[in-house]
């Protein structure tokens, strides 16, 4: 079926769109002739457009993708590749990609990797980082770091054990060789595959599902699912997510308004749940 997309904004090296009135939005990685290599300046537009979509509160799906049916991204853009960093518009070198990967945990929103094509270096990581994968039947997985002297040994490397399996993990970066599909279905890699044609659809409709169920629940889900694994970092985010919830109950709106009244806070009213 063929879907309405509308721009929210425009980049340069990247699409920003949605449908669903505004409730699904798709983040497209647009350097097709690279297989969508990213540079800074696509990372950072990246972070504008996650930015965006975690201040929009009608959004509940994001979607990452890259142009074409041939890529989804083949990572790190090795032409502007300098020293201690990738080279953007304003000549400082920098691997801020690992911003965009934080990023992509503490949106508290689902977000879904559509894979089409290559998923390779860093560009596998960003699929890594989505909260779901489709993959389409011709996407291909790999790691490349040691052929072209690179490694992320962060979530890059550690994530990658905790999906697969550290053996598994230890095989793609160590041999550097392209795994299809099927196989990433089978490691635990990706969610679901698809054929190319349908991937678009299948996406959509796992965007719909998603829209259906309750937003604070995914959120407390997601941010749960990664607590654990990112310590401290981990617990701000579940426990950012408790004082906003709190903060939308009586008992926090009377601490705040016995404040601004300059009056002892009346709490006792309050159950003490067991
Ligand atoms: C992805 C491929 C296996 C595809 O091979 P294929 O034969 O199908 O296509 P071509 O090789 O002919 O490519 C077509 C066209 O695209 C250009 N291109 C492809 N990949 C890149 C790239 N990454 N950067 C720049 N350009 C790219 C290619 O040169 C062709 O254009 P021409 O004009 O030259 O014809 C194969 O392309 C491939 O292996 N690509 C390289 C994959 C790779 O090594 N990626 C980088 C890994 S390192 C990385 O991504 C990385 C990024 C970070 O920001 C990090 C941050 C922190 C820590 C680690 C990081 C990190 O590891």
């Amino acid at each position: 079926m063929t879907v309405e997309w509308q721009t929210i904004k425009e980049y340069e090296e990247i699409l920003f769109e949605s449908t669903r009135e505004g409730k699904v939005v798709k983040i497209t990685m647009n350097d097709p002739k690279t297989h969508n290599a990213f540079t800074p300046g696509m990372v950072q537009e990246m972070i504008d457009a996650f930015s965006i979509a975690r201040d929009d509160a009608k959004v509940g799906v994001i979607i990452l993708t890259g142009a074409g049916d041939l890529a989804f991204s083949s990572g790190g853009n090795q032409k502007v590749r300098g020293n201690g960093g990738y080279v953007g518009r304003d000549g400082i070198a920098r691997l801020n990609v690992l911003d965009l990967q934080n990023l992509m945990q503490h949106v508290p929103k689902p977000i879904i990797a559509m894979v089409k094509g290559w998923s390779i270096g860093g560009g596998n990581i960003l699929q890594l980082m989505a909260d779901l994968t489709i993959a389409a039947d011709n996407a291909k997985f790999g790691q490349t770091g040691p052929n072209v002297g690179s490694f992320d040994a962060g979530f890059g490397t550690g994530l990658l054990a905790r999906t697969i399996g550290a053996k598994r993990a230890k095989e793609v970066w160590f041999m550097t060789d392209v795994y299809d599909a099927q196989t990433a279905l089978q490691w635990g890699w990706v969610n679901k595959v698809v054929p190319l044609a349908d991937i678009e659809d299948t996406t959509l409709a796992w965007a719909d599902t998603m829209l259906q169920k309750s937003p604070t629940a995914l959120r407390f889900i997601k941010a749960a699912a990664n607590a654990a694994d990112n310590g401290l970092a981990g617990l701000q985010q579940l426990a950012g997510d408790a004082t906003m919830l709190y903060y939308t109950t009586d008992e926090a709106k009377e601490g705040r308004d016995a404040f601004k009244e300059k009056r002892e806070p009346d709490f006792d009213r309050f159950p003490k749940f067991p």
